[in-house]
């Protein structure tokens, strides 16, 4: 039995109260004020706030394949570091998870080594790339939560009409890298001024919002749940926001980078600033935030994106795309969006918790109360902290946030009351 004293919860109309909180077998047992129980462990919470652990729906974990990146292991330890008890894993393995049996191992590989919750995701089609539907219904019934091909665009619409009627029929969402292949030119940085100051190739936000446009007709005849990964264009904004007044059933997800940082950041040839999509103009950021505010973005989602230290210091050009980030989200959103007064903190506990559970229909809790699993995190919302790389569990110490200074460190964080990260 665990007891924990003198948490801040959120209320139910959105203010923070104190609260014990008795825990047994992994379930909330009781709620109240000055509990005690001579049996339990007490933790004492010190006034922090207490939330649901927090649940990202797009991260990399991987392995198999690149486990120098990365492993399920060190990838949960650092979700765990980041509050974070419920996570959907990416496909873009080797091998990648493309049928049944492939998609039945890596789910055992993803429970045996990790301390958190860990859904698996299927890929699309073979080997991401190809035009060779995967057996979508199998791998639905071994277990895939959704399907994508995240790291490379569905290129034909052909393609997609096909993957979406499967997942349709399978009543499993299909989450959408967009990226048309034909409008990249070899370009590694959002296309503007700033690409042409550093003679860098850039990357138009067309490659990403003609091909939503292409898909959210399609999502609308085949009536699938899509899903779109982290959005960043005000284009894109735009056309989520007409699809949802026309019923077409989306949903979308924003990378904490994406609300924090435009391409004006990138002032040298620094490949920690280098993802996919890459961060955009000043006006697309403000097109996110609004977008989130207003609940045309449904969710904040990582895209933790682990690299090898050696392949991110290369040069802009030809390092790979990808950030790492599930263990400074919340402290960098707490501060820079709930502190700064854009957001409220329930809506931010919304954004990076609820909305994922609902949209994707997990079996993660989102409320404190009686009889729910004691997945936990606690977070220190009034000391100020620097984010540093020697902190980090990952492997990945790709971030472009390093040396920034943020309120919401993590305290404590549990699964089914079993401690599994401690400041
Ligand atoms: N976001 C990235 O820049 N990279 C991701 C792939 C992806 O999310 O598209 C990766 O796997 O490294
Ligand atoms: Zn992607
Ligand atoms: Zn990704």
């Amino acid at each position: 039995m665990l007891l924990i004293k003198n948490a801040k919860i959120l209320s139910d109309n959105q203010q923070t109260i104190q609260r014990d909180i008795l825990i047994q077998d992994g379930t909330i047992k009781e709620i109240g004020d000055n509990l005690s129980d001579v049996q339990a462990d007490v933790f004492d919470a010190q006034g922090h706030f207490l939330t649901p652990g927090l649940v990202d729906v797009h991260v990399h974990f991987r392995e198999p394949g690149f486990e120098y990146k990365e492993t399920i292991q060190t990838g949960s330890l650092a979700a765990a570091r980041g509050g974070f008890t419920t996570v959907m894993a990416m496909p873009n393995l080797n091998p990648v998870p493309d049928d049944q049996a492939k998609l039945a191992a890596q789910i055992a590989r993803n429970q045996e080594n990790s301390v958190i919750h860990v859904e698996q995701i299927g890929a699309i089609s073979k080997d991401l790339t190809d035009h060779t539907i995967n057996d979508i219904q199998g791998m639905t019934e071994a277990g895939a939560i959704a399907f994508s091909n995240d790291g490379k665009g569905v290129q034909t619409a052909d393609t997609m009409l096909q993957a979406m009627t499967a997942a349709a029929k399978a009543k499993r969402p299909l989450i959408a890298h967009l990226e048309d292949d034909t409008l990249l030119h070899g370009g590694v940085m959002n296309d503007g001024e700033v690409s042409q100051q550093l003679g860098l190739p850039g990357i138009t936000g067309l490659a990403e919002s003609s091909q939503l446009a292409r898909d959210l007709v399609i999502a609308k005849v085949t009536g699938v749940h899509y899903h779109v990964a982290h959005i960043s264009t005000k284009e894109s904004v735009a056309l989520v926001r007409m699809a949802k007044s026309q019923g077409v059933h989306v949903t979308a997800e924003v990378s904490p980078h994406h609300l924090l940082l435009s391409d004006d950041a990138i002032q040298k040839d620094d490949a920690y600033f280098k993802m996919n999509p890459p961060l955009r103009a000043q006006e697309d950021r403000e097109a996110l935030i609004a977008g989130l505010i207003d609940g045309t973005i449904d969710m904040i989602a990582t895209d933790h994106a682990p690299h090898g230290t050696e392949e991110k210091q290369k040069s802009f050009a030809v390092a790979p795309f990808g950030i790492t980030g599930i263990e400074t989200s919340f402290q960098l959103l707490y501060t820079h969006l709930v502190k700064s007064g854009l957001l409220s903190l329930g809506t931010l506990i919304d954004r990076m918790l609820i909305a994922p559970v609902k949209a994707f229909h997990l079996d993660a809790p989102t409320q404190i109360a009686v009889g729910q699993r004691a997945d936990l995190a606690l977070f220190d919302l009034t000391h100020l902290t620097t984010i540093a790389v020697d902190d980090f569990l990952s492997k990945g110490k790709n971030t472009p946030f390093i040396g920034w200074q943020v309120y919401g460190e993590t305290q404590a964080t549990w699964v089914s009351g079993q401690q599994v990260y401690q400041r």
